[in-house]
């Protein structure tokens, strides 16, 4: 597994808003897809193209094109939905499928509630879209599943990772094709295995559930 930790004044300056307590939904909304455009960015540096022949309104010439199996990108719900439309802007062609994970509050172990994605995803470049990896319990099995439908190539892009849930996947996944990009690797977990500083709860955060 590789780790990518964006290192960006841009990235920086979103990331610091969104962390802050005052910020409220639709602001936390709008700046979790703005850092997903750059987060994306990164994340798609090694997306499989093809060479097309176009003529320019003066001449012929080579370029091009997001090759084919279409890449798939998967958000996990709830949270990753938030992170859905930053992604395919860039990747318009992509094919999306879905997840919904939730963790228990109290074992901190995650648990899939729902799945809509390909069967077969044999030679497909995959992008996991979640913005916490905390334990790292919910992208590993999301990941693990991802493989084992065949994905040869996966990239998880994360807003936010805590060290022990970097610790994890790099155990749970080693020797697999796993990348994985974020805007920051924070100090630690807290004993509720919240990321620390961190930015809170994201899902609450992004659909207005905290109290
Ligand atoms: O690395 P982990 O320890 O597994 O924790 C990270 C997960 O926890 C949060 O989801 P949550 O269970 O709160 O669901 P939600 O997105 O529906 O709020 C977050 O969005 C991640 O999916
Ligand atoms: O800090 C955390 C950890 C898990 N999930 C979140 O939404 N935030
Ligand atoms: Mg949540």
């Amino acid at each position: 597994m590789r780790i990518h930790v964006v290192d960006h004044p841009l990235v920086a300056h979103k990331l610091t808003t969104l962390r802050d307590k005052r910020t409220d939904s639709p602001t936390f909304r709008r700046l979790a897809d703005e850092l997903v455009t750059l987060l994306a960015y990164e994340a798609t540096r090694d997306v499989r193209t093809e060479q097309v022949d176009i003529d320019t309104p003066v001449t012929r010439t080579t370029g091009v094109k997001l090759s084919h199996p279409r890449p798939l990108v998967v958000p996990i719900l709830r949270a990753g939905l938030g992170m859905l439309d930053g992604m395919v802007r860039l990747l318009p062609t992509a094919e999306v499928g879905f997840l919904g994970m939730i963790r228990n509050e109290e074992t901190l172990e995650a648990s899939t509630y729902a799945t809509r994605m390909p069967e077969d995803l044999s030679g497909r470049q995959v992008y996991v879209l979640d913005p916490m990896l905390a334990t790292g319990g919910t992208l590993v099995a999301a990941i693990q599943e991802l493989i084992k439908r065949g994905a040869d190539d996966v990239t998880a892009v994360v807003l936010l990772a805590a060290p022990e849930g970097v610790e994890v996947m790099e155990r749970e996944l080693a020797g697999t094709p796993v990348t994985v990009v974020t805007a920051s690797v924070d100090e630690r977990l807290n004993e509720q295995g919240y990321i620390v500083p961190g930015l809170g709860d994201a899902g609450d955060r992004m659909y207005g559930t905290a109290e």
